[in-house]
């Protein structure tokens, strides 16, 4: 079986920059962002979702993430309403991305919320990235054109990089890419020998 590698941090702080740098060098990188955007269409999701919060978060039939995140974010209760709906299918999806990936001697997989969530018990090594707040904030704002309020509601909800950082393996700092991009080859590089 592959080790199991967790990559996360804040949001913004540029979890997916080393994602695609550690595909690069070779390695499978499962994405839970995207996993989670997959399974929100899913049967089951729609109908949770309908139970849970009604017909609002709905436009044309599917399920609307800019209605879903005005909603969650802010308020814990129905984010982790939100959370017990996506998370057992994204953990799902994960094992059977794992098992196709099972020749490689170690994978990544790269969430936000890797503590939150509880997935780091499932991880081999944990790998943070970290980066000055103002810069993941500007970051996010000029990617996703949202603004501040939007984001700080995010981070609220997740935990500090002090708390993330006090119980990884490796920190990266995400400060110029470059500098980024070395500090994955030098953990790429232990990990391979692990
Ligand atoms: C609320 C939703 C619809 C908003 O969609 P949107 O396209 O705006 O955001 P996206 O999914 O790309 O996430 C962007 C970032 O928001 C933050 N974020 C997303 N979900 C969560 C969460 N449950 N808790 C804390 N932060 C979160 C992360 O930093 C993430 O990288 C979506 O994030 C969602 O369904 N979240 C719940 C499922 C989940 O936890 N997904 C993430 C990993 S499984
Ligand atoms: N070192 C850097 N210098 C400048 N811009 C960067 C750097 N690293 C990442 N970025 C940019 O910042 C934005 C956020 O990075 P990225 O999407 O990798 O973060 P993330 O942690 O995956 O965010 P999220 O939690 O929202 O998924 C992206 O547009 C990315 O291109």
């Amino acid at each position: 079986m592959s080790k199991i590698i967790g990559l996360t941090g804040g949001i913004g702080s540029g979890k997916t920059t080393v994602a695609k740098m550690f595909t690069e060098l070779g390695v499978p990188v499962y994405i839970a962002d995207d996993a989670g955007k997959k399974v929100l269409d899913l049967p089951k999701a729609v109908n949770a979702l309908k139970q849970v919060f009604g017909e609002k978060v709905f436009t044309d039939g599917h399920p609307d993430r800019k209605k879903i995140a005005a909603l969650v974010f802010g308020n814990p209760e129905k984010l982790s309403m939100l959370n017990r709906i996506v998370h057992p299918l994204v953990k799902n999806d994960f094992n059977l991305w794992l098992k196709e990936n099972r020749q490689a001697p170690f994978i990544i997989k790269e969430t936000a919320i890797l503590f939150e969530s509880g997935s780091d018990l499932g991880c081999d090594k944990i790998i943070t990235v970290t980066a000055p707040l103002e810069d993941r904030i500007s970051r996010v704002i000029s990617r996703d054109q949202s603004d501040r309020e939007a984001i700080l509601k995010r981070i609220d909800s997740q935990w500090t990089d002090e708390q993330r950082t006090a119980k990884s393996d490796y920190i990266i700092e995400n400060t110029n890419k470059e500098n980024t991009k070395q500090q994955v080859v030098n953990i790429y590089q232990i990990l391979k020998h692990l």
